[in-house]
């Protein structure tokens, strides 16, 4: 009885101290209890599912680590398959070889000749093709002879090193929780143990004198305490580890001795959530105990609908070095869950690492502003549906298929705050501003799914990839922003950005009639952001450096990257690794060979980092790839002519938060010294897109 609760007081209808706005409340709770990412903790991949990075994943290796058959069949020069059909077959000479799975070649595959080989196997020297083992055959009369029936082009059915993933790529970002879609590319990448965030540890309180604990016999009156496992099981799929409280009366006593045993469990508890008893009813003492505690009470009331009785506070651990957040949620399960979301799921994303705090983008970081932003399903409202004005109302919708085409049907579940069905079977819910007393049957809304379904990014690059826009898109992710991106070149990055389906594409698109990058390719509806250099040259292995300047002496030629693709693209003995047609290195190169067919011409391979691996590993000896690239592979590099990678944004998107901040990365000197030390060439001023510079001001 260390407190002195009267009567009187457990009876007089208390008012909530200010009902906030959602934001305020948001804000106020964060200065209280200063949320940050907890520490780290290695782990072994084995236990790695469903944690979340503490540090991206760039990827230590190729995958595949080498250009690899992807059927069963023969490996060969396509050249040498032109004119063979079914009446007319080619026949190719059999190497000493037949290669398997885990083994590397001895033999160079010569024109004119084929070496057998199976699915998976590393693609020998001097071939560019497989030919599919269904489409040859062979003679018993000749039995060192295959005969193709079929012709085959250069690239078939070769996949291709790094094709899936680049050495050097970030293939996962800090942050991101991984499902087991990413824990299988951190097998992919050999890494057996992870850094991850430590989970949150939040202790899981019902109150009130009528719960029950299912199992227990119901006595009149009582109730099955349903929000112990809606919070505990919530707070499970956001990766918190949950602590079991149970069940406590509505006695001030009896809650303020389970707040400070909260303190004394160990490992320490991050935070604490309770439900129930936060109204103005004779029996709501969770209020109460936390007004007495240090610093206490920092927002009680906020104008949601529902949700109004939230409380948000903290209290003092007990070497006073810390806050334990501590909330008391609405104990009607819906009022519940909905601030649940609004305010505990946010908090445990920046405990568990999930979204970054930065107090200058606090509304951005809370995680739940996906409504702000605009994301959601369109709907239209069957029915007319009045509002309360003065608060924010979630309206939980079920989607129901239109009979005649449009927009699916939004049918509100109307069930109350006091249901604990609703959220199950709601497909969404729908946000009434503060503001509006109705919607009108027919009206557009934007229904925000519920569940842990796939959340769009906050910011979503489609194009090419490159190291640098991956860092710069790290630093977007540092301040609490999602990103994702999709690495499927210049061309999809610039339809996609002309359909202003993504927020940004990388692109480095050479136009040779102008003779200029990126540039004339960019449509009206699109901002080009001028991004940095890359320097393109040839590449060759360490070894082969004495050869090529002793080639190039020999011809009384200075030691230029230009030169040096003269002299090597005349010798047969040096092959060469092609880019596909398309790209812009490979009309660089056909300027450089002005015609001539070296050996490896029709090896054609897709990305910088292919062309690196194949010249590393000895199936070719030099290509044309850019500096960064050629120094993660450690292979030599000859500069020849600066590549522009430029950033393209669609206009109707240069205002969104996330995109925001990546230009301001992108103007950020400190980001541009990394580009710099990174091997990437930077003007000493960035460009400001016109579109943003006229909303600023
Ligand atoms: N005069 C006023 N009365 C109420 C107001 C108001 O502004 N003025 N606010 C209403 C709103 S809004 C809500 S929401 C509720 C929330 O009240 P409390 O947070 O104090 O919750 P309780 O009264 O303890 O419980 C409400 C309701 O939910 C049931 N409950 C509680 N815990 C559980 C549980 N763990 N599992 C299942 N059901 C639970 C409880 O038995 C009650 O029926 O207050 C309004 N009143
Ligand atoms: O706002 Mo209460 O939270 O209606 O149910």
């Amino acid at each position: 009885m260390a407190y002195s609760w009267s009567r009187e007081g457990m009876s007089r209808q208390e008012q909530f101290l200010e009902v906030v706005e959602r934001c305020e409340a948001w804000r106020r709770w964060c200065a209280m209890v200063r949320p940050q990412r907890l520490g780290t903790e290695r782990v072994a991949l084995g236990m790695a599912w469903n944690r979340v990075l503490a540090e991206e994943v760039v990827a230590p290796c190729d995958v595949p680590p080498f250009d690899r058959a992807l059927v069963d069949g023969y490996a060969l020069c396509a050249a040498d398959t032109f004119g063979a059909f079914e009446e007319q077959p080619v026949g190719l000479i059999l190497n000493d070889e037949t290669l398997t799975p885990g083994r590397m070649a001895r033999c160079e595959v010569r024109r004119g000749t084929a070496t057998p080989i199976a699915t998976g196997a590393p693609l020998p020297r001097g071939a560019d093709s497989v030919a599919m083992v269904e489409t040859t055959f062979l003679d018993p009369n000749t039995p060192q002879t295959v005969f193709l029936t079929r012709p085959t082009v250069p690239g078939r059915h070769v996949g291709y090193a790094g094709s899936d993933v680049a050495q050097g790529e970030i293939v996962l970002r800090r942050g991101q929780r991984l499902t087991a879609r990413e824990t299988a590319i951190l097998a992919a990448l050999g890494l057996a143990e992870i850094q991850v965030v430590r989970r949150p540890r939040v202790m899981v309180l019902s109150t009130g004198d009528e719960i029950c604990s299912p199992g227990q016999p119901l006595k009149p009156g009582q109730i099955y305490d349903a929000n112990a496992t809606l919070l505990g099981d919530s707070l499970r799929e956001w990766g918190a580890e949950v602590v079991a409280g149970g069940v406590v009366p509505d006695n001030p006593e009896m809650l303020d001795e389970t707040l400070n045993s909260c303190l004394k469990t160990h490992p320490p508890l991050d935070l604490i959530v309770l439900s129930g008893g936060t109204s103005k009813g004779a029996g709501d003492a969770c209020h109460r105990v936390l007004t007495r505690r240090s610093p206490g009470i920092a927002v009680h009331g906020v104008a949601l609908k529902p949700g109004k009785p939230v409380c948000l506070g903290g209290i003092e651990s007990t070497d006073s070095a810390r806050i334990v957040p501590v909330a008391v949620l609405p104990g009607f399960p819906t009022s519940a869950a909905f601030t649940l979301h609004e305010f505990i799921a946010p908090l445990v994303a920046i405990l568990g690492g999930t979204s970054a705090f930065d107090p200058s983008f606090t509304e951005i970081a809370s995680g739940t502003t996906r409504h702000r932003v605009g994301v959601g399903l369109d709907a239209s409202l069957p029915e007319r549906f009045d509002s309360e004005p003065g608060r924010t109302e979630y309206v939980l919708v079920h989607l129901v298929e239109p009979p005649q085409g449009g927009p699916p049907l939004a049918y509100p579940l109307g069930k109350g705050s006091g249901s604990v069905s609703a959220f199950a079977r709601a497909d969404g819910f729908v946000v009434i501003p503060t503001e509006c007393e109705y919607l009108d049957a027919g009206s557009l809304v934007k229904v925000i799914p519920l569940g842990a379904g796939v959340q769009p990014a906050d910011l979503m690059a489609i194009g090419s990839h490159c190291a640098g826009l991956d860092r710069l898109l790290s630093a977007v992710v540092d301040r609490g922003f999602s990103v994702k991106s999709l690495n499927v070149g210049s061309q999809m990055g610039l339809e996609a950005a002309r359909r202003s389906e993504c927020d940004l594409a990388g692109v480095h698109l050479y136009d040779p009639t102008t003779q200029d990058y990126n540039r004339p390719f960019v449509p009206e509806s699109v901002e080009l952001i001028e991004g940095y250099g890359r320097m393109q040259g040839v590449v060759i292995r360490g070894e082969d450096e004495a050869l090529a300047r002793a080639d190039l002496e020999l011809n009384g030629l200075e030691p230029t990257a230009a030169n040096l693709i003269r002299v090597w693209a005349a010798r047969d003995d040096r092959v060469m690794v092609n880019r596909n047609r398309g790209s812009g290195t490979r009309v660089l190169l056909d300027g450089l060979l002005q015609g001539s067919r070296p050996a490896g011409f029709g090896y054609e391979v897709k990305s910088h980092h292919a062309v690196a691996a194949a010249v590393a590993q000895g199936r070719a000896d030099w290509g044309v790839a850019i500096a960064p690239v050629a120094a993660m592979h450690r292979l030599r590099f000859w500069p020849l002519t600066l590549e522009r990678f430029d950033f393209l944004i669609p206009k109707d998107r240069l205002d969104r938060p996330a995109i925001r901040a990546f230009l301001a990365v992108w103007r950020d000197p400190v980001w541009r010294q990394k580009l710099i030390e990174l091997g990437f060439v930077l003007d000493s001023s960035p460009s400001t897109p016109t579109a943003s510079r006229t909303s600023e001001g």
